[in-house]
């Protein structure tokens, strides 16, 4: 049987007397790629915040490999989990090298030196993300897909089991969209991210979980999650659910709005 990574246990999170996040359980197993979907405000950052304790939960609990996240300290759980967040870090002055050396942080003592195996490393990952040749350009100068693969390569580099990105293929064009996800698909990690594009979650997700106010309306495998009539309740518009004939995935079509609907 394989091993359960990540354990959401009844998880609640409420902000100003709101519930964002209502009672939220699932389970990531180890080396599966998880995704959550769902309309705009349905609690998916909240939820991806939740799992890696930006936000203190209001009930629940997350357990990674068995174990209560919260007796973890911080930098077990950065050796363990590392984090690609939408882009809206203000990062100043910071070139991508300095960025994908952050990577290091969880396994350095203060002042410690970069080892040859550390560079070596950093290489790798620029390598694989295909930004070596940008190493020494400020990062807030990268167009918005260079800037994303940065910190993918940052996560890379801090070694994770588990890799939660929120959104990230947001500003990539198709070529860089595929090109990441199967690129992370094959670093072997538990990824759990967040994603709008129904297709590329279908194509590159083992399981994902179909989130609507904040609640989980299913979570099964792409076949099962992506009905057409779950996705009209949600997304409010018609759609047909067949498969890609190149990749023999589910595929998802929509029609045109429909005027009367009222899209929350
Ligand atoms: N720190 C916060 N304070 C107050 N409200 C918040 C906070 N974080 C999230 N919310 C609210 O929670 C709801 C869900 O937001 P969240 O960003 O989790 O949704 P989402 O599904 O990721 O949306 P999107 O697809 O638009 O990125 C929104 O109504 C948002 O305004």
């Amino acid at each position: 049987m394989t091993a359960v990574q990540i354990q959401a246990q009844n998880i609640n999170w409420q902000i100003d007397g709101k519930t964002i996040v209502e009672d939220v359980s699932f389970t990531v197993a180890k080396n599966e790629t998880f995704g959550i979907v769902g309309p705009n405000g349905a609690g998916k950052t909240s939820l991806l915040k939740c799992l890696y304790q930006e936000y203190p939960l209001s009930s629940g609990q997350v357990l990674l490999d068995g174990m209560p996240l919260d007796l973890f300290d911080r930098r077990e759980v950065a050796q363990k989990i590392a984090v690609v967040s939408q882009l809206h870090e203000a990062v100043f002055n910071l070139t991508v090298l300095d960025i994908v050396n952050m990577g290091l942080i969880p396994y350095k003592t203060l002042f410690a030196r970069n080892t040859d195996q550390d560079r070596q490393l950093i290489a790798q990952a620029l390598t694989t993300v295909d930004l070596l040749d940008k190493q020494h350009q400020v990062f807030n100068t990268l167009s918005g897909g260079e800037q994303q693969r940065c910190l993918i390569a940052r996560a890379i580099v801090q070694r994770p089991q588990v890799l939660i990105m929120d959104e990230p293929t947001n500003h990539l064009d198709v070529f860089y969209q595929h090109q990441i996800l199967s690129m992370v698909k094959k670093l072997g990690l538990t990824l759990i991210m967040t994603i709008h594009d129904l297709n590329l979650a279908a194509q590159y997700c083992d399981r994902l979980l179909l989130l609507s106010g904040g609640q989980v309306l299913a979570c099964d495998t792409p076949d099962i999650v992506l009905q057409a009539s779950r996705l009209k309740e949600v997304f409010h518009l018609d759609c047909l659910v067949d498969r890609n004939p190149l990749t023999e995935k589910v595929r998802v079509t929509y029609a045109m709005i429909d005027e009367e609907a009222n899209h929350e």
